[in-house]
């Protein structure tokens, strides 16, 4: 389509037969839409149909089968010219399905007009990915997903045109090595077909790769990490499926597929944890120590049951009721707009990440004035916790849709450290319930939440035996330790569940990382009103 005088943008309008009737279809580059309407007066037509642009899948050119073909008496006499638009179709709680509504005319000339401007359009779509590289974990989860990739996800990768490399793993790590190795730079992106842990297994590869690319130490944990720019895709396929439904608003392979070909761009916080200046992992949802290190630690040797054994090592370790003893350093994260207590969650186009955002790139144009974090203001904490868990996004899954800090934010450059001291066994088993439901969990005496950039954790065990952390940490801790020399406390460490995966070391120096990678994905939509308007009305009811 050619642009009209004045810089506006054109519009298609056409009368195509859909179904039995003709409708005005309207393609509306300005408003960036595909539009069908019922000419007939507002009494008898049907309702009005749009589909943003931005989520067509693709155009085709289709033979009309014969069932589609007895549309009318005359029309039998004439050869027809038909295209199917195929387009995200948005349902309840989130879910995306591939619909399509395939238009008619008798005018050949005029059906290829339309399929040429769609694609045209299509093809002006510059963040959709075209090339994927995809790792499948065949056994994740309940092991399928292999038949999800197949059955559900190639299908549709193909009907956009996206061509892949697929690496089915034949071991763990198998798909970290490999990101080492490969050029990762012809791809557009990398999809994990798996749970978090197979997550977690990419973003290594790909994060550590480019930090080993562009020559940045990954052991020195006060190094300025290199964004990751290649998106990540999740296709979920696991256990738990946490930073799916954390940055989508389901576990559902369709919708995240969708998401990838529709060419979703989504920041995330990434936090970097070292010992003893080792790089130990990154995480990105959940760093749990106490309660959610103990049930992994236990799940692990359970992994044979399938997603149930999370239920078997959670009754488990409830009633084992172990607290751990230590003592955690944090700074606040000033900068944030936000605290771990609003009434809102991070949404799409969330403004408290995007103001984030212009302060990282502010950071970026002269990081020769940035405050070194060593300066800033360290808070310390001692206690007995049966949890300590950091966030860097809600963590919200099918087993708590709300998450373990509900207003924390995908991509604002900070963590939620959730500190659950030792409290009754009933109080706990409150503090648990609350996170299925809409009470507060952090309304309890024994619960304190901050918003954090960074923090430190030392337990009670390694300050007596081991060196310490580091030598900031040496100090502080030390100071506490001499000031409350003996206490009552448990004598075993408890471990750190890292994105699913066990640490080896319980004393940690934690770093959040604002917005390291992207994903395909776009936050959790706010369900609006007008979502319905174009996704129920799809072509086929009017069929
Ligand atoms: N072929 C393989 N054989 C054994 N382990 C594998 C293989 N491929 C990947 N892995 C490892 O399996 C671990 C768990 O996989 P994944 O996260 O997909 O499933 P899950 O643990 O059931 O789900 P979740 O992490 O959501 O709880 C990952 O840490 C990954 O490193
Ligand atoms: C008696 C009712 C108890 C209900 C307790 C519900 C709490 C569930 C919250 C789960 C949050 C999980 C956070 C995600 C962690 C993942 O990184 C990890 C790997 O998949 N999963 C687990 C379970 O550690
Ligand atoms: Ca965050």
């Amino acid at each position: 389509m050619e642009r009209l005088p004045g810089g506006r943008r054109p519009r298609l309008v056409s009368s195509l037969g859909l179904g039995r009737r003709s409708w005005e279809v309207t393609l509306d580059e300005e408003r960036g839409r595909l539009a069908w309407r019922d000419p007939r007066p507002p009494r008898r037509a049907g309702e009005n149909c749009f589909v943003p642009i931005s989520e067509i899948i693709s155009v085709e050119e289709t033979e009309l089968n014969k069932k589609q073909r007895n549309i009318g008496k005359w029309q039998k006499m004439t050869k027809l010219h038909a295209f199917t638009v195929y387009y995200v179709k948005k349902a309840r709680n989130h879910r995306w399905r591939c619909s399509d509504v395939t238009f008619w005319c008798v005018d050949e000339h005029l059906c290829n007009q339309w399929i040429q401007a769609l694609k045209e359009l299509l093809e002006m779509q510059k963040s959709r990915p075209k090339q994927l590289l995809v790792y499948i974990n065949p056994y994740g989860g309940k092991r399928q997903g292999k038949r999800i990739y197949e059955q559900k996800v190639a299908p549709l990768f193909s009907l956009a045109s996206i061509s892949t490399d697929v690496v089915i793993t034949e071991h763990a790590n198998h798909a970290k090595d490999n990101l080492f190795e490969v050029n990762i730079y012809k791809y557009d992106g990398v999809v994990c077909v798996g749970g978090d842990g197979m997550f977690s297994e990419v973003m290594h590869g790909l994060v550590g790769r480019i930090q080993k690319d562009s020559g940045i130490d990954q052991n020195n944990p006060k190094a300025s990490l290199v964004q990751c720019n290649i998106r990540i895709g999740i296709i979920p396929a696991g256990s738990t499926d946490c930073i799916c439904y954390s940055t989508v608003g389901i576990s559902d392979p369709v919708t995240s597929a969708l998401h990838i070909i529709v060419g979703d761009c989504q920041p995330l916080d990434v936090s970097s944890v070292h010992h003893n200046n080792m790089f130990l992992k990154y995480s990105v949802s959940l760093l749990g120590y106490g309660f959610y290190g103990d049930i992994l630690k236990d799940s692990e040797k359970k992994r044979w049951m399938g997603p149930m054994r999370y239920d078997y090592s959670g009754f488990k370790t409830f009633l084992s009721h172990h607290y751990y003893e230590g003592t955690i350093a944090y700074q606040p994260a000033k900068h944030t707009l936000g605290s771990p207590r609003d009434k809102d969650s991070c949404r799409t186009g969330c403004y408290i990440c995007k103001k984030s955002e212009q302060q990282l790139a502010e950071q970026h144009k002269d990081c020769g004035l940035k405050h070194e974090e060593g300066e800033e203001e360290w808070k310390v904490i001692k206690g007995k916790f049966l949890a300590i868990n950091a966030v860097n996004m809600s963590c919200a899954c099918p087993r708590s849709p709300k998450g373990l800090s509900p207003a924390a934010h995908l991509a604002d450059g900070s963590a939620d450290l959730i500190l659950v001291r030792k409290c009754s066994r009933f109080d706990f088993l409150r503090y648990l319930v609350r996170h299925t439901n809409q009470d507060d969990q952090f309304d309890f005496p024994f619960v304190d939440v901050y918003r954090v950039k960074s923090f430190q954790f030392t337990s009670k065990l390694s300050e007596d035996n081991e060196s310490n952390v580091m030598d900031i940490g040496k100090k502080r801790f030390g100071q506490f330790c001499r000031d409350h020399p003996a206490c009552c406390c448990n004598i075993v460490n408890s471990t750190w569940n890292c994105d699913g995966e066990t640490l080896d070391s319980s004393a940690i120096e934690v770093r959040v990382h604002c917005q390291l990678m992207k994903l395909f994905a776009r936050g959790i939509e706010e369900n609006c009103k007008d979502e319905a308007a174009y996704s129920q009305n799809s072509a086929e009811q009017l069929l």
